[in-house]
């Protein structure tokens, strides 16, 4: 199935450069962006050029690449740290660059080290594409059924290699030509659920409504929602999960309606050092994409304005976290442990 991203693929890395979908043009635009440095590619991060915790860490791979071939570990080491500042929630950015550092630490040939770095940023990346399909088809387990599905932000494959995380099941269950219609909420500040979900979906020909974020519940109550599935960008060991701002308040509200609510990650979004959510990071954005979205003022200068990109939802109102390794359902510090556990037994 061609979904708008498999024709708009979100990353590519070829003759040496990062050339990404730009994210922020979307949906009236379809352009791309070519980073030739670190500082391009921390840029096109940091302002959501790039989104979505695989994608961050998938073009962060690519970004130590930009180095150029005769770079010597020290310059490819100081792209990892650099590129490590570039957004503080989404663990997938650290894992990518932990995981580009520890193959660069085991590699004893500089005049190999480009081509064996480059290596692990493609296999981080095909890797990507086959966990989106087994979270696909993990999760479209628990929607069967499902005539409409609430989404939040946008964990399609704009997030991701191709497919996404929250999205993946819904991508999973059209190519059976039986996916739900969704509702994706707007997700202010940034719109990602209006401008980018209502995109790839729309493009890959699944029935889409976009819903101000204030809708939610009003819809809940008259038995409109059958399922929520959201993304995240970190989970504690407790099965807490950072995801975009507004998420936490549709969990409270599914957890009212006693509608399942559902996160979908990949195990690399888990950052299992952190024993709950509260010591997630937050990452606080700049007044203006609040206050002047598109330089178009609604808030008077002299007012305050607070920006937080995430919230934490307590696992306690997560029915089940499917993985592209199975279903953690009714998540807790055991349960969470047990998934993991599982995963290190010979199979
Ligand atoms: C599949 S991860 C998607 C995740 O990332 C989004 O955040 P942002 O758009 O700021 O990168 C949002 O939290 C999504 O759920």
């Amino acid at each position: 199935m061609s979904t708008a991203t498999e024709t708009a693929e979100t990353i590519i890395f070829r003759d040496g450069q990062l050339d990404l979908l730009d994210q922020t043009k979307l949906p009236t635009e379809l352009t791309r962006l070519v980073c030739t440095n670190i500082e391009q590619a921390h840029d096109a991060i940091r302002r959501l050029v790039v989104r979505g915790a695989p994608a961050i860490g998938i073009a962060a791979a690519y970004g130590v690449l930009l180095q150029g071939r005769d770079a010597d570990r020290q310059a490819f080491g100081e792209a990892m740290d650099y590129l490590a500042t570039s957004r503080p929630t989404a663990v997938n950015l650290f894992w990518a660059m932990d995981r580009m550092r520890d193959v660069m630490n085991s590699h004893d040939d500089d005049g190999t080290l480009y081509e064996r770095l480059h290596r692990e940023a493609v296999t981080i990346h095909d890797e990507d594409r086959r966990m989106c399909r087994s979270i696909g088809a993990n999760g479209a387990a628990l929607i069967q059924g499902c005539r409409n599905v609430l989404t939040h932000c946008n964990a399609g494959g704009l997030a991701t290699s191709m497919w996404g995380t929250a999205l993946a099941p819904i991508y999973h269950m059209h190519e059976q030509g039986k996916a739900p219609h969704v509702f994706a909420d707007e997700t202010r500040p940034l719109l990602q659920g209006a401008r980018l979900t209502a995109w790839e979906l729309s493009q890959a020909g699944v029935a889409v409504t976009v819903l101000t974020d204030s809708m939610s519940g009003g819809l809940m109550r008259c038995g409109k929602v059958d399922a929520v599935i959201v993304g995240a960008d970190r989970i504690a060991a407790n099965g807490d999960a950072a995801n975009k701002i507004g998420t936490y308040p549709l969990a409270v509200l599914a957890k009212y309606h006693k509608i399942p609510f559902y996160v979908a990650a990949p195990t690399n979004t888990f950052d299992l050092k952190l024993p709950a959510g509260d010591q997630i990071p937050i990452e606080q954005r700049h007044r203006d994409e609040v206050a002047r979205p598109g330089g178009v003022q609604f808030v008077p200068d002299a007012a305050d304005v607070i920006n937080p990109a995430f919230d934490v939802t307590p696992a306690e109102l997560i029915d089940a976290i499917v993985t592209e390794k199975g279903v953690i359902r009714s998540p807790t510090t055991e349960t969470v442990g047990q998934h993991f556990r599982k995963l290190t037994l010979p199979s």
